[in-house]
């Protein structure tokens, strides 16, 4: 069975085993992009879909299909590309709404990002559950950035200020605001042009040695 390596970082507290969970990103095969995009739209065309019987039984077949062509390439978490590689769009990950154009500095990182059909909540908006998960992509990308060891969520406190459309791009500010020990605060908000969507605040707390 092939082995993960996995980084370690010397932090100057004792806790340089903390990235056990890290590991470098994987080699991304020509055409994964475009097969992660292929499911994307798939998403989106399924949710704004009313199909017909025949229609389904159609994709039905053909999904079925492409998942069992997908059964032998099944790998262990440490050699997924899908999530873990920061060259793709959305990181490889079709769940995670697209991300794109990101820049950053050491406190604020800033990108755009569009929500799909597939995120659709009701009446154009993105249902309430999918923007936490961006902030929590976005927001825990930056507490992990620059070699620090890992952190996980501990809290994600979330404010809906107004509607945050579908299928229109949106733009993202978060702000490390500042660590304490293990504690990693961040906060940050989603626009529509001028508008602000939504607004959070977030902890991040290190973790241990051997902590899962
Ligand atoms: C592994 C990560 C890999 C990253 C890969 C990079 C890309 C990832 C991109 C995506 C990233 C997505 C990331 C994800 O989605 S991670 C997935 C979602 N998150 C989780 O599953 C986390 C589950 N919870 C835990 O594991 C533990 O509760 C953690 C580790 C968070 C803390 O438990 P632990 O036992 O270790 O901590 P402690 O009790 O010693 O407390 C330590 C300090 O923290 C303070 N505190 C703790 N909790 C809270 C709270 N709720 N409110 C306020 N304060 C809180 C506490 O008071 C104390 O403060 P002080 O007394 O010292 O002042």
């Amino acid at each position: 069975m092939e082995q993960a390596t996995m980084a370690t970082v010397s932090d100057g507290e004792g806790l340089s085993s903390c990235r056990q969970n890290r590991r470098q990103p994987p080699a991304v095969p020509t055409g994964y992009a475009e097969m992660i995009e292929a499911v994307r739209l798939l998403q989106d065309r399924i949710a704004a879909a009313a199909p017909d019987e025949e229609l389904i039984a159609a994709v039905t077949r053909d999904l079925t299909h492409a998942a069992e062509l997908l059964a032998p390439a099944e790998r262990e978490e440490a050699f997924r590309i899908s999530g873990f590689s920061e060259e793709l769009p959305g990181n490889g990950s079709a769940l995670i709404p697209l991300v794109w154009d990101v820049v950053s500095d050491a406190s604020v990182r800033r990108g755009r990002v569009r929500f799909g059909s597939f995120h659709l909540g009701e009446n154009g908006a993105a249902h309430g559950g999918t923007i936490p998960l961006l902030f929590d992509e976005v927001l825990g990308r930056f507490a992990n950035s620059d070699g620090r060891a890992s952190a996980r969520t501990a809290y994600l406190h979330v404010d809906y200020r107004s509607v945050t459309p579908v299928e229109k791009d949106l733009e993202f500010v978060v702000r490390f605001e500042r660590e304490e020990g293990r504690k990693r605060y961040m906060t940050g908000a989603l626009r529509d042009g001028e508008r602000v969507c939504a607004e959070v605040e977030g902890l991040f707390v290190q973790l241990r040695p051997g902590q899962p």
